[in-house]
């Protein structure tokens, strides 16, 4: 709905806030998480009416959200584990070994591998209690089990049974105890690989985007400068958010007075959003400089995949130990499709698990919503699983399906069980960061029906609205040539002798050079995405929400 108030020109203080004005009101945080319950938000509904209490600053302690460092954590990150949960940490070293090419190798069976499974077999189910002592240790604990996990599951020797891959309870149990505490499901995500796997260049004083920035990544699967820069290289696009959320919260404020001046200020805000967009964009586009794709793709993304890394029909992982914790702690471990079932399908790391883009599209309002198409392939899918090759319902943590959402853009509700990828991906964010975003979707005062209402007599506003959602769009389109270099370019060639003998192949193959025809809709991203149609789709959804939509944007090869 369109604000009906008509700009006054008189100083933006006069008036007193409302006492619904979200500057006047307490965070909701600690409130009943009904809004997480009725699922996902939508970019477009923002469906309060102006009725919701709309609560906290963007920038709020309640939403585990800093003025200096963004979504990461503003406080330092714990280093290791000490004491009893030494041992944690010294089965990760063993698995990592001390130097590149010296640790466990993905589907590795030589001595090496079994060697260090048959340790982890004889680890004690640990208490979790002591982890207690702080946010920060709960959350290395995070980042170390789930490494731990996932070196387990890759090393695990193939088999042709549909079995799911079990966990062993002495690192599931804890795992999905730790996870309950922080609204994370029990499997690595964006947080363990970035948010709280970083050092700031000055460990000893808080990070901050231009004294402090992130400089050192503190675990990995490979020791790889590669794998380092891949995650470092993340935290620097997250630091350098913090600015965007900044400008954000300051636009939102405006919003709200829409007055001559809030208007003016908006303009200028919405042009530094850019800005500050095209340095996030600069920020990923070194990562074609310092992360070797071969590497990438070969020896480092393996690690990432998730239970349902076979699509629908993926066997998924079992987490032992399961039955005998908490309820609590169990319901972590649950999706939609795989309640009473073994095998758990959650989906591996990927940066689209980042709340950052995320939320600047929901500021924008860009909407990802369903098209009528993707519906029907989301309901075929869920009654031909078999048949299925996009992944529509692997949605964990809540077990609850999405509730219909309000329609957007003329698409109608979504089918029970289908969840986007940004949906989806939701459920990977911390639960203070998945907060924010579904607080963010429900503010009663969204941008653009501001902007199309005053886009006549203020051209210069809706000029720098489109301008911030022409550079998401480049971001987008950066990012397109990002995957496309790490992804699909590596997917059609053989890896080098170089990286063969990384990954344990000895020997060449006798097609070395011949590049490998692959078609492109096949891959799928690590979020389970059919990858090249969603990437483009959410290129172009951007470009839809612009007031004047101009040329269409980067075509992939
Ligand atoms: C080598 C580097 C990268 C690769 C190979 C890569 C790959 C991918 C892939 C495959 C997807 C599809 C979703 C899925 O995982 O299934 C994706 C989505 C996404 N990635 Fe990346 N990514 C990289 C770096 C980054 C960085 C540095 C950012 C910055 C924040 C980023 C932000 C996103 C976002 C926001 C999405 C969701 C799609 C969208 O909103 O356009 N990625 N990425």
């Amino acid at each position: 709905m369109l604000p009906q108030r008509s700009p006054s020109p008189g100083p933006s203080t006069s008036h007193p806030l409302p006492s619904n004005h979200f500057l006047s009101l307490q965070p909701s945080f600690a409130q009943p998480t009904e809004s997480i319950l009725s699922g996902a938000p939508s970019t477009s509904s923002h469906g309060s009416n102006g009725q919701a209490p709309n609560t906290a600053s963007l920038a709020s302690a309640d939403f585990d959200v800093d003025v200096r460092t963004g979504f990461l954590p503003g406080s330092k990150n714990v280093e290791r584990l000490q004491g009893r949960y030494e041992v944690w940490e010294e089965a990760l070293d063993a698995a990592r070994g001390n130097q590149p090419g010296e640790g466990l190798i993905v589907h590795g069976q030589r001595e090496k591998e079994l060697l260090w499974r048959a340790a982890i077999n004889t680890m004690p189910v640990l208490d979790t209690a002591d982890l207690l002592v702080s946010l920060p240790h709960l959350r290395r604990a995070h980042v170390v089990l789930t490494f731990l996990a996932h070196f387990y599951v890759h090393t695990t020797a193939p088999s042709s049974s549909k079995e799911p891959i079990p966990i062993p309870a002495c690192v599931s149990v804890p795992l999905l105890v730790v996870s309950s505490l922080l609204g994370l499901p029990p499997i690595l995500t964006y947080a363990d690989t970035v948010l709280y796997n970083f050092l700031p260049v000055h460990p000893s004083i808080a990070p901050s985007a231009n004294l402090n920035p992130p400089g050192v990544i503190m675990t990995t699967f490979t020791g790889t400068r590669s794998e380092e820069q891949f995650y470092l290289i993340s935290a620097l696009c997250e630091i350098a958010g913090a600015e965007a959320l900044r400008l954000m919260r300051q636009s939102l404020d405006e919003l709200f007075l829409a007055d001559e001046k809030a208007l003016r200020r908006l303009t200028i805000y919405l042009k530094k959003l850019a800005n500050q967009i095209d340095k996030i964009s600069d920020v990923t586009m070194t990562l074609m400089k310092e992360v070797d794709p071969e590497e990438f793709y070969h020896l480092i993304r393996p690690w990432f995949k998730g239970g349902d890394a076979d699509g629908p029909a993926s066997a998924g992982w079992d987490y032992l130990g399961l039955d005998g914790i908490s309820e609590e702690g169990s319901s972590i471990a649950e999706s939609s499709s795989t309640i009473g079932k073994k095998g758990k399908l959650f989906s591996g790391p990927s940066a689209g698990q980042s709340s950052l883009i995320h939320a600047i599209d929901i500021f924008l309002t860009v909407d990802h919503s369903p098209t009528e198409e993707e519906r029907l392939e989301a309901l075929n899918a869920i009654e031909h699983p078999a048949e299925s090759r996009i992944l529509v319902d692997s949605t964990p943590i809540s077990t609850h399906s999405p509730q219909p959402q309000a329609p957007a853009h003329g698409h109608g509700p979504a089918p029970k069980g289908e969840a986007t990828f940004v949906q989806r991906m939701l459920q990977y964010m911390p639960l203070p960061h998945r907060s924010f975003i579904l607080h963010l979707s429900t503010h009663p005062t969204p941008l653009r029906p501001l902007v199309v209402h005053y886009a006549n007599s203020h051209p210069a506003l809706a000029a720098a609205y489109d301008g911030a959602l022409e550079a998401l769009r480049r971001f987008r389109e950066k990012h397109m040539r990002v995957v496309s270099l790490f992804i699909v370019q590596q997917a059609r060639r053989q890896p080098s002798e170089r990286v063969r003998k990384m990954i344990g192949l000895d020997v060449s193959p006798e097609n070395a050079e011949v590049e490998q025809e692959i078609d492109i809709n096949e891959i799928r991203g690590t979020g389970g995405s059919a990858l090249f149609k969603f990437l483009k789709r959410c290129r172009d959804n951007t470009t839809k929400a612009m007031v004047k939509p101009n040329a269409a944007g980067y075509e992939l090869e």
